[in-house]
């Protein structure tokens, strides 16, 4: 028997292709505005993975020309000492983008610090008036993660027109705008959630199917239906049974990719994207900041 398998959205190549498109904007914009794009990201504490990440954005932002001004902060840094941090980032002229890296040690309230970043400097769109113009449809900084999937698919024409999305997750980072750009796309959309009755009844209708629970091996491949666009949010670390450690997503990927038309891979899907997002929102805050 012939065995089919998916096609791969390659989400590591369009972030490259992303960076160099933003990389050549920045070449040819800067001698006009007189500087390059800024972006501040906070980091408080030494959780190793929040270093890595941070790490990494820092390097995409030196890749494509846009200053990265990085704050580490020790893990008792305080809730005022933090906001007065950003209160001046708001106010500095170099800074077109902030970025809080989450999640934040235990003592500090990470939703009313992401309320004190200016809207129109919130790189990661998690802003609850970013958050308000996605619902309303309107302009305005979009989360990063939802929009990278969103782009992997326009760039792949995926046609989502009045097709059944289904969204597994409802976290405000990215299920709950994942549905909404979905829908803004015209989508019919369903999201699921660990509440759910049966899960797989609801994703077997699933013509686009965002796992984004961030648990390890969801979603089976009896629970896809055959042709289906599958796209992995999940990033877990695991240690396998030699003990060495990896990363995988919400789906099982082996077995997925001979039910689904079109699936992304973990590392090199949507966690390439979320970065190459986080650029852009920096480069259009840029341009809004220097247009007037
Ligand atoms: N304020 C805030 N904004 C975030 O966007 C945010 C955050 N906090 N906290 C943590 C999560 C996690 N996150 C990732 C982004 C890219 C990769 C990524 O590029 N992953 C590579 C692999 C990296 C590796 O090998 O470790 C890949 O999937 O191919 C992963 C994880 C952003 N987050």
């Amino acid at each position: 028997m012939e065995t089919k398998t998916a096609k791969i959205l390659d989400g590591k190549a369009l972030a490259a292709k992303i960076h160099q498109e933003l990389a050549a904007n920045i070449t040819e914009l800067q001698p006009k505005i007189g500087r390059p794009p800024g972006l501040a990201v906070l980091m408080v504490g030494d959780n190793p993975a929040s270093a890595a990440y941070v790490s990494n954005k820092e390097k995409a932002c030196a890749k494509v020309g846009i200053t990265s001004f990085g704050k580490h902060f020790p893990t008792q840094t305080s809730q005022t000492e933090l906001e007065e941090v950003i209160e001046e980032l708001n106010q500095d002229e170099r800074v077109d983008g902030i970025l809080v890296q989450l999640p934040l040690p235990n003592h500090l309230d990470a939703i009313t610090l992401l309320h004190k970043i200016a809207p129109d400097k919130d790189a990661d769109g998690l802003h609850p008036v970013n958050l308000g113009r996605l619902v309303r449809g309107e302009t305005g900084l979009r989360s990063c993660t939802p929009a990278g999937v969103m782009r992997l698919l326009e760039e792949y024409k995926i046609p989502l027109v009045g097709k059944q999305a289904v969204v597994v997750g409802r976290s405000i980072l990215v299920g709950k705008p994942m549905a909404l750009m979905l829908l803004e796309a015209d989508a019919t959309v369903t999201i699921a959630h660990s509440r759910s009755q049966d899960l797989k009844s609801i994703t077997q209708n699933a013509d686009i199917l965002i796992a984004a629970a961030g648990i390890p091996g969801l979603i089976t491949a009896q629970m896809v239906k055959p042709g289906a666009v599958v796209v992995d949010v999940g990033i877990n670390r695991v240690t396998d049974s030699s003990g060495k450690s990896r990363l995988v997503g919400d789906i099982d990927f082996a077995a997925t990719a001979s039910v689904a038309e079109y699936i992304t891979p973990v590392p090199g899907g949507i966690g390439p994207m979320t970065v190459a997002m986080l650029l852009q929102n920096t480069v259009s805050s840029y341009l809004r900041a220097t247009s007037n």
